[in-house]
């Protein structure tokens, strides 16, 4: 609670109708008393004439809200002051702010002390980042739930069995000679198996959440005329990328962004795939080759009034989406290179209803629209795994100590991803569930 105060313009940038400018830390109460001549009523909206402390001269009449600590978004003594968002009014408010012993707050610096103050764990605070950024409903869904706590209710439960499971073992270690229930250390390795088999399952979910929060890359690859550029201009609903009947139109890789069934997805047409006519065609050949190898999704264009070419046929494996274009001038074969083909004319629209359901069905198994806690964090997949190694080193350890400093380090890999990492809960467990009397 002792933290200097800190403001920031927490509304965006530029002129608008209302800025909101945000306080926090001691010291605040003097500063609305410096700006706004006292405080307000706590949380209750009021109107205040806001001078500059130095000069006295007014800057604004705003609204000003009063949240004492520790019941405040960072747990300590906070304001808010809704401005006129025009930027000489919030220039004018800084200037007041730090003439009154306030300094400009660095970035994430509010919900950073939100942390510090035991108001949310590090996975709610990426929540309510994630929040902040989500372009799409799915995505405002997933961060919803997680600034909601979910992963740290999931998490944080993990942490307390295997803290109780650390106690267990712990006691075993220290009252090994006396009279404690036969069969706990194997009752311990059995329960150990069971939480790491957990883990493990909600590892296996296809990195849907990180694909959900980062979005999905397809690419689209073919020979050249086959129809790329068509086919990214009517998902995009707008002329995007230049289509010629011209062989070798598009050089380099043009993308647009789009929200397929609530998944956001890069979609990026590249070059026709081609022994390349000149040195920049070949680039352009060389960019299409390089977005198709780090694609979440590869779309594999044909033309149905042509035998399908070798180059684009080496890129379809299980999981491309493979498109027979053109079929106003011939019909869709059923399979190329082994998958089946989706036909479809870019020309009279035929089949481009189904292609978008197919690419939205696509999008929504690859970056999953879970109703459950997912990982959204290659940090939370690289502890969670760490965890489950620790675990399964239990399983083999050969001596009683081994098996507590696994747990140990098990529980402290979860406790990175809520930035709750507690000795001390530890220690309170071995003495509170074991009464032993000694
Ligand atoms: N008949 C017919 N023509 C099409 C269809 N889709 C695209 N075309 C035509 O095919 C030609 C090539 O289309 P583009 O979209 O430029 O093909 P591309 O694959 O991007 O070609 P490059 O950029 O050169 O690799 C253009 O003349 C399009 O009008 C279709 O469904 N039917
Ligand atoms: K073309
Ligand atoms: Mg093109």
């Amino acid at each position: 609670m002792d933290h200097p105060a800190i403001f920031a313009l927490a509304s965006g940038v530029g002129r608008a109708a209302v800025a909101v400018v945000r306080v926090s830390g001691a010291g605040t109460p003097g500063i609305l008393q410096a700006l706004a001549g006292g405080l307000p009523e706590p949380r209750l909206a009021t109107l205040r004439r806001l001078r500059h402390p130095g000069s006295g001269e007014t800057l604004d009449r705003a609204l000003v809200l009063w949240f004492p600590g520790p019941a405040s978004y960072t747990g300590e003594d906070s304001a808010e002051l809704h401005l006129h968002g025009g930027p000489a009014v919030i220039a004018g408010v800084a200037e007041a702010l730090v003439a009154a012993g306030a300094r400009p707050a660095e970035p994430g610096e509010f919900t950073r002390r939100a942390f510090l103050n035991g108001k949310l764990d590090l996975t709610a605070a990426e929540g309510i980042a994630d929040l902040i950024d989500a372009e799409t409903a799915a995505q405002r869904r997933q961060a919803l739930r997680q600034a909601g706590g979910a992963l740290a209710t999931l998490y944080g439960g993990w942490a307390t069995r295997l803290t109780a499971l650390l106690a267990r073992q712990e006691a075993f270690i220290e009252f090994e000679d006396e009279d404690l229930p036969a069969g706990l250390d194997d009752a311990v390795a059995l329960a150990a198996a069971g939480l790491r088999a957990e883990i493990l399952t909600h590892l296996a979910d296809g990195q849907r959440g990180e694909r959900l929060r980062e979005g999905l890359e397809v690419a689209i690859l073919g020979a050249p005329n086959a129809g790329k550029s068509s086919l990214l201009n009517a998902l995009a609903g707008r002329e995007a990328a230049i289509v010629s009947a011209r062989a070798g139109t598009t050089r380099d890789v043009v993308e647009v962004r789009l929200d397929l069934g609530g998944v956001p997805v890069t979609l990026a047409d590249t070059a026709g795939l081609r022994e390349a006519a000149d040195e920049i065609e070949a680039e352009g050949v060389r960019r299409a080759r390089r977005r198709a190898e780090d694609a979440d999704l590869i779309i594999a264009v044909f033309a149905a009034d042509q035998a399908p070419d070798a180059e684009t046929l080496a890129w379809v494996r299980p999981g491309t989406l493979v498109l027979a274009n053109k079929t106003d001038l011939a019909a869709a074969p059923v399979m190329i290179g082994g998958q089946p083909a989706l036909g479809l004319s870019l020309r009279s629209e035929e089949g481009l209803a189904a292609l978008r359901q197919r690419l939205a069905e696509e999008a929504a198994t690859r970056a999953g629209l879970a109703a459950e806690a997912v990982l959204t964090r290659p940090r939370h997949r690289a502890a969670l795994a760490e965890a489950a190694g620790w675990l399964a080193e239990l399983e083999t350890a050969p001596l009683p100590e081994l098996r507590a400093e696994a747990l140990r380090a098990a529980l402290r890999a979860l406790g990175r991803i809520t930035g709750q990492v507690g000795v001390e809960a530890v220690l309170d467990a071995v003495f509170g569930e074991f009464c032993i009397g000694k």
